[in-house]
């Protein structure tokens, strides 16, 4: 095994709620408040002006987004008949003036506004005494993902720092459930895993993602996500055949077998990313071990500032 290190130079149709007062009611002696129909836990809302979210946004067929007045029957879109609906315009009670200049479209998403927090990244860091970064563990299966995301995770964690473990196994047990290994799937998937680990390290927290990742563009795409230098591409340089050798699920064999398709290294792409900051490789039959693996990334981090806020 040798390493090669920083070859990259350093580097409205959405839901809209409107607040709706309701009376407390006698129920609530009982611990739960009943509001408009609904039983909910009475625990921690102001007992004398109660409020809960009520949905009030509509689609027309011209896609003019839409608030629900609640009474008043105002015409929407120019030519079109009365009904229960008033356009989503600046009588809004939450997008006025300035507002909704900020208002854009982003995808699929209609008249969306950035809400700010008066809590920053830097903030959060101060209180980590780290900053947050994504390391992007990539490789064929059965190069050792896994194994390093773990050994760094204890590392670090030894080292009192907040690290978390993206793995693309475990993801595919929840958020990409509905996803295949198509390419189009496995798209989809790194840009799902991509965002979350954009948003944990803003949270400050030092993520370690674990995928196959095989296509430069989708790992191009996530590490564009994040500010410069803040994402790690860690490349697993491990043979197919050694990975193959490995195979501690079965899951080469299946492939050869065509018993699975679409199997990475097999009838699927893996493109090895040709600029990353970290390259792991196996020389001839050596192979580092996990622990010595973790530690040249802790380096790497150490050197670029990130165990520190
Ligand atoms: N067709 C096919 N190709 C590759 N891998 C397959 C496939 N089918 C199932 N598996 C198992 O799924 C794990 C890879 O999931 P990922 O989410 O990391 O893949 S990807 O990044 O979306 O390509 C991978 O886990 P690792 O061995 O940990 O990499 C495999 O165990
Ligand atoms: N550095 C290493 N040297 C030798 N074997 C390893 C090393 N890292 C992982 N392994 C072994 O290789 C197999 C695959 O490791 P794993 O971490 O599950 O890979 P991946 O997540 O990339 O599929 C496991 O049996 C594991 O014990």
């Amino acid at each position: 095994m040798s390493t090669t290190q920083a070859l990259r130079p350093p580097a409205c149709s959405c839901g809209m709620f409107q607040n709706v007062e309701c009376r407390p009611l006698a129920v609530e002696k009982l611990g739960f408040a009943t509001l408009c129909g609904m039983k909910i836990n009475g625990v921690g809302l102001n007992r004398s002006r109660r409020s809960f979210l009520k949905p009030i946004m509509a689609k027309e067929d011209n896609g003019a987004s839409l608030i629900d007045d609640g009474n008043a029957k105002c015409q929407g879109a120019a030519g079109k008949k009365p009904n229960s609906f008033t356009p989503f315009t600046n009588h809004s009670p939450v997008l006025t003036g300035k507002n909704l200049s900020e208002m854009a479209n982003i995808g699929n998403s209609m008249n969306i506004l950035w809400h700010k927090s008066p809590i920053q990244k830097h903030d959060r860091q101060q209180l980590l005494q780290q900053r947050g970064c994504v390391i992007w563990l990539t490789g064929l299966s059965g190069s050792g993902k896994s194994t390093l995301a773990c050994a760094l995770s204890r590392g670090l964690h030894l080292r009192g720092k907040l690290t978390y473990i993206l793995d693309g196994d475990n993801i595919r047990h929840g958020l990409s459930r509905d996803l295949s290994f198509r390419a189009e799937d496995r798209s989809e998937n790194i840009r799902r895993i991509g965002e979350v680990a954009k948003l944990l390290a803003d949270a400050g927290v030092i993520c370690i993602t674990s995928l196959i990742s095989p296509y430069g563009k989708d790992r191009d795409a996530c590490r564009a996500l994040l500010p410069e230098g803040d994402f790690i591409e860690v490349f697993i340089d491990v043979p197919l055949h050694v990975c193959e050798a490995r195979d501690p699920k079965g899951l080469y064999k299946l492939a050869r077998a065509g018993k699975i398709k679409d199997f990475t290294g097999i009838d699927d792409p893996y493109e090895p990313p040709c600029s990353c900051e970290i390259v792991l490789q196996q020389k001839g039959s050596e192979c580092m071990s996990p622990s010595d693996m973790a530690e040249i990334v802790i380096s790497y981090l150490e050197k670029n500032g990130y165990l520190r806020a």
